[in-house]
């Protein structure tokens, strides 16, 4: 955690929901209304198939509704994408940018992830930018000069934290249930928070850091208590209410 930052869990349910997964958006709506939400911020980020259906399940709660990916431009000619007004009109508060799985399916570069996070701010979106490193990048020693570059390239000039997420993902930690150790991950938060200070000043103290990558009840506890971990995207243990709340409410210990 962060002195003065107010931790995000965050869901990123990717391809998979139908209308018979509401119920769990549902639960989770109800699960995170109380006095922990003052403290800890909550998102799930369904397929844009239900974006404008569960905005509407969560006018009373908390919990908050992205999108997983926003075209750069504002309008136009792009079949199949969606812009960020379009995510901004169903009520979403934020959209999930440069996932790893997006750069690989769909060679998204940091240029173009630069470009989302932009469009993402211009229709008042909060951008949560995903960076990691892959298993053979941390093999050979590499981890921290990807990140570096990741960070500077798709992290656009002048970002807020208000309007900024980092989500720090590990691309071998992702749905394989392997996770760093704590110290890896102390050593990349570490750097990505001197990075952001070193490029935002006071506004990069702020800025949250994710981490993203098999987290789980089990190892929620952890891996959230390294410090400059400011929250978590959590893919696979999201689709279930009673996993992700339970990832939530780690932070009851941690806030206490
Ligand atoms: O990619 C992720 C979230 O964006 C992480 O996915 P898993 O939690 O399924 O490993």
């Amino acid at each position: 955690m962060t002195p003065d930052v107010r931790p995000l869990v965050a869901g990123n349910w990717k391809m998979n929901g139908t209308r018979d997964s509401l119920d769990q958006i549902k639960a989770i709506a109800e699960g995170v209304q109380g006095p922990l939400s003052e403290k800890v911020e909550s998102l799930i980020c369904p397929p844009a198939t239900l974006l404008y259906v569960a905005t509407a399940l969560c006018t009373d709660s908390p919990l908050q509704i992205g999108a997983q990916d926003c075209h750069q431009n504002a309008s136009g000619a792009h079949t199949g994408d969606i812009a960020a007004e379009m995510i901004a009109d169903c009520f979403g508060t934020h959209v999930i940018v440069g996932h790893s799985e997006r750069r690989t399916d769909h060679a998204e570069t940091d240029h173009l992830v630069r470009a989302k996070a932009e469009a993402a701010y211009a229709a008042d979106l909060t951008a949560v930018i995903c960076i990691g490193e892959t298993a053979d990048e941390r093999k050979s020693g590499q981890t921290l000069d990807i990140l570096k570059r990741q960070l500077s390239g798709s992290v656009p000039d002048g970002a807020k934290a208000e309007r900024t997420v980092i989500a720090y993902e590990p691309v071998w930690a992702i749905g394989t249930g392997l996770t760093p150790t704590t110290a890896d991950v102390a050593e990349a938060h570490a750097f990505l928070r001197t990075e952001l200070v070193k490029r935002f000043g006071a506004e990069g103290k702020l800025m949250r850091i994710l981490y993203g990558g098999s987290v789980k009840p089990s190892n929620a506890m952890e891996l959230m208590a390294v410090e400059n971990v400011d929250g978590a995207l959590i893919g696979g243990a999201s689709l279930k209410a009673a996993d992700f709340l339970a990832i939530y409410r780690v932070y009851e210990d941690l806030t206490a």
